[in-house]
């Protein structure tokens, strides 16, 4: 299996070459060259989680890692999940579920890629004996789930960045509060999308890159998409598939839950609609609806995971919906420099084909935290409101949609106390959390500032 960056100038790379990459070393996205097809679905209903994680993962890996290492990883990754079925399907009403994905350590679905990751990252450095430094972006989920995964590991630094006073409370704690040396959470002066572009710099000084060993776990890298593809094969065999088809409404920001449902899809799961759903932060919807992307400035929401402009996986859904024309992504990627790009005819409609979309606004999204309290007692986090607003307008009789549940609503206290005048509990393993020391640095939004931070904290 190779990998293949969206760009097109990159070297072709293999599984775990494209892990430890990241960001190909043109700004592209690493994507499959072809997409392996899943044979037997209807044998994975009921099979535990770790099995199905096997038998999806497993064609994308080739080479890199040995059967009883990849079973190694993922025993070790989904030990971690408390629930016993790690990704919960329950029922909100007659033909609509919604897909937990909050019972990891952190609380959000960012877990079920990084701990796996961080797994399959230790067994590659251990055998070349490369040290590495990681330097993710975050809204507030990938970077606690981030350092709750590499925390106090062998041969790797983890800086991330995350927007100064535009994360939860709970979700700043859970980056601060560890006190691991190779843990080194960074506040910037400025948004997600700010956090997000000095990666990028970072990753295309490629001097700095080499000398550090810079490595991403942000959904830029290919790993983190492949292990977020499983669980939309454990719902929809659940629900009947390969012989019903399934619909599946995804709270988007970034576009990389979303675009895993695509390869889920691409290998063969009956899955008729991917639905996006976004905040008011609804630059995706607006692009999907019209088919210029422009990027408008950012809003602070009571969603704050999803409050993107520049939603980077959606290069390599554009990747595709343009036939793998890796000079035309160039192209838009230079627009979007300058505020964006238009989407050519051809290209839009093989987008409206693959997705549909919808936002909400705030006033809806606590509305519907209430609406789904009242009707079945359950507290959803407000992304997951997001997606549950969005799902329900595109519900139709005899196609099951499922709504991923990205976070739970203890990550989201004020939030869902606005909305319903109660705050959920955190969980026994997070019951100190507002007891512990923060040790956070301020960074302004420099990409020479960072640079020299990381040189100087790094414990290599
Ligand atoms: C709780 C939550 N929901 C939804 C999303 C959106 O996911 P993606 O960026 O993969 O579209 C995020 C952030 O990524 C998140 O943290
Ligand atoms: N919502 C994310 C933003 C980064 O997303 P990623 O999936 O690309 O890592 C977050 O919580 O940090």
């Amino acid at each position: 299996m190779r990998y293949i960056s969206t760009r097109g100038e990159a070297p072709a790379l293999d599984f775990e070459q494209a892990m430890l990459t990241g960001l190909a070393r043109d700004g592209g996205l690493y994507v499959p060259e072809t997409v392996p097809a899943m044979s037997d679905i209807a044998s994975l209903d009921g099979l535990p989680y770790e099995e199905v994680a096997f038998r999806v993962i497993r064609p994308f890996t080739g080479d890199s890692f040995s059967e009883d290492e990849l079973r190694g990883a993922i025993t070790r990754a989904y030990g971690r999940i408390s629930h016993v079925a790690r990704a919960p399907l329950v029922q909100l009403a007659p033909g609509h579920h919604l897909l937990e994905l909050f019972h990891g350590p952190t609380l959000a679905f960012k877990d079920f890629a990084m701990q796996l990751i961080a797994q399959l990252f230790q067994i590659a450095l251990k055998r070349s004996g490369q040290r590495i430094t990681i330097v993710g972006a975050t809204s507030g989920d990938t970077g606690s789930a981030a350092i709750e995964a590499f925390k106090g590991l062998d041969n790797v630094d983890v800086f991330i960045l995350f927007p100064h006073g535009r994360v939860s409370e709970v979700q700043r704690r859970q980056m601060t509060t560890p006190d691991a040396a190779n843990v080194h959470a960074l506040a910037l002066t400025g948004h997600f999308d700010d956090c997000q572009a000095r990666l990028k710099d970072l990753f295309n000084d490629h001097a700095f890159r080499d000398q550090v060993g810079l490595a991403g776990v942000n959904s830029i890298n290919w790993a983190r998409i492949v292990a977020q593809v499983v669980y939309y094969f454990t719902a929809a065999a659940s629900l009947g598939a390969p012989h019903r088809e399934v619909d599946f409404t995804v709270p988007t920001g970034n576009f990389g839950d979303i675009f895993a449902g695509s390869i889920a899809r691409a290998m063969g799961l009956p899955i008729r609609r991917l639905i996006v759903a976004t905040n008011q932060n609804d630059i995706l919807h607006r692009a999907l609806s019209t088919g210029e992307y422009r990027v408008g400035t950012v809003e602070p929401s009571i969603s704050p995971s999803m409050d993107i402009q520049v939603s980077s996986n959606f290069e390599r859904a554009l990747f595709w919906a343009y036939g793998g024309d890796a000079g035309a992504i160039r192209q838009l990627m230079d627009e979007l420099k300058t505020g964006g790009f238009s989407i050519s005819q051809g290209a839009l409609e093989t987008l409206r084909d693959q997705y549909a979309s919808g936002c909400v606004t705030e006033d809806e999204t606590l509305q519907m935290i209430r609406t789904i309290r009242d009707e079945t007692g359950q507290v959803l986090c407000p992304h997951s409101a997001v997606g549950v607003a969005v799902a329900r307008r595109h519900l139709e009789p005899g196609v099951p949609m499922v709504t991923l549940a990205t976070a739970h609503p203890a990550k989201f206290p004020d939030a869902v106390e606005q909305a319903v005048g109660l705050r959920p509990e955190l969980p026994p393993h997070m019951a100190q959390l507002f007891d512990l020391p923060e040790r956070v640095s301020r960074v302004e939004n420099d990409v020479a500032a960072l640079r020299s931070l990381i040189l100087e904290r790094r414990t290599a």
